[in-house]
């Protein structure tokens, strides 16, 4: 199990992440939300072991979790300057020279079911097309964890929901665990078990999303507004 113990972080003296502690059990579609600047992608970064906490602990199985996780975490950046030299099929071979769980044959099913073209170069790409290439990168990899930075940001509805049903199809949602953070809630929530609010750096909120629906009959997004007051004009 991926664990955060009383997790903080800073860059220089601005404290990003203050205390958390949160326990990711496997076979869960975990939904990170929160707005902009809160964190999310800090704590991404903790989590797949880019960024050393500044107090407290990050563990896998009780392991402490470093850069050398990556190979039981696979991490979908937010940022667009992904290998653009890149053709797709170069981008899964450096993946498969990095990572023994990748297959390479794998990520070419994906890139299929994608429908995007694994022989262009990355930088020819449409941002969509990047997205897709970028998911299938990261779909190709086994690991118990995938740790994917908004995936669906900037892409349009099409795209988003071809990237869903790709996470859908090619992992094993018993047995791996993804962690995404999106601020596209409506779309995503109908594969979302939990759901986790971070408001400037905390985790404020969490709830499982079956029961948000059938107890307290509200969607995700109305739930998330709950925590922020009322925007006066
Ligand atoms: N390299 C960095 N150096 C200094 N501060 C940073 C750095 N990266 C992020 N920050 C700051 O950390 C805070 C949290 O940023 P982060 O990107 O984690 O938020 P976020 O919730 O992912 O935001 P968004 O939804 O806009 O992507 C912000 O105040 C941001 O300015």
């Amino acid at each position: 199990m991926l664990q955060l113990s009383n997790v903080s972080f800073q860059y220089k003296n601005k404290p990003i992440l203050q205390d958390i502690t949160f326990s990711f059990p496997i076979g869960q579609i975990i939904g990170l939300v929160g707005e902009n600047g809160s964190g999310k992608s800090t704590l991404m970064k903790v989590l797949a072991g880019l960024l050393r906490p500044s107090a407290g602990e990050v563990t896998l199985n009780a392991e402490p979790v470093t850069r050398r996780s990556a190979d039981r975490i696979a991490y979908l950046p937010d940022t667009d300057l992904f290998f653009e030299y890149f053709t797709g099929e170069q981008l899964f071979q450096h993946y498969a020279s990095q990572f023994e769980d990748f297959s390479y044959d794998k990520a070419c099913i994906v890139a299929e079911f994608l429908q995007v073209d694994k022989q262009a170069k990355l930088r020819q790409l449409s941002k969509g097309n990047r997205g897709r290439m970028k998911m299938a990168a990261t779909l190709g990899r086994e690991v118990p964890y995938y740790v994917m930075d908004e995936p669906f940001a900037g892409l349009d509805p099409i795209v988003r929901e071809q990237l869903i049903k790709g996470l859908l199809q090619f992992t094993d949602i018993e047995n791996q665990t993804i962690l995404l953070s999106t601020h596209e809630l409506y779309e995503v929530e109908p594969i979302l078990d939990q759901i986790i609010l971070l408001q400037a750096g905390s985790i404020t909120a969490y709830e499982d999303v079956e029961i948000l629906r059938d107890v307290t009959n509200k969607d995700a997004v109305e739930w998330m507004k709950g925590f922020y007051r009322p925007f006066n004009k």
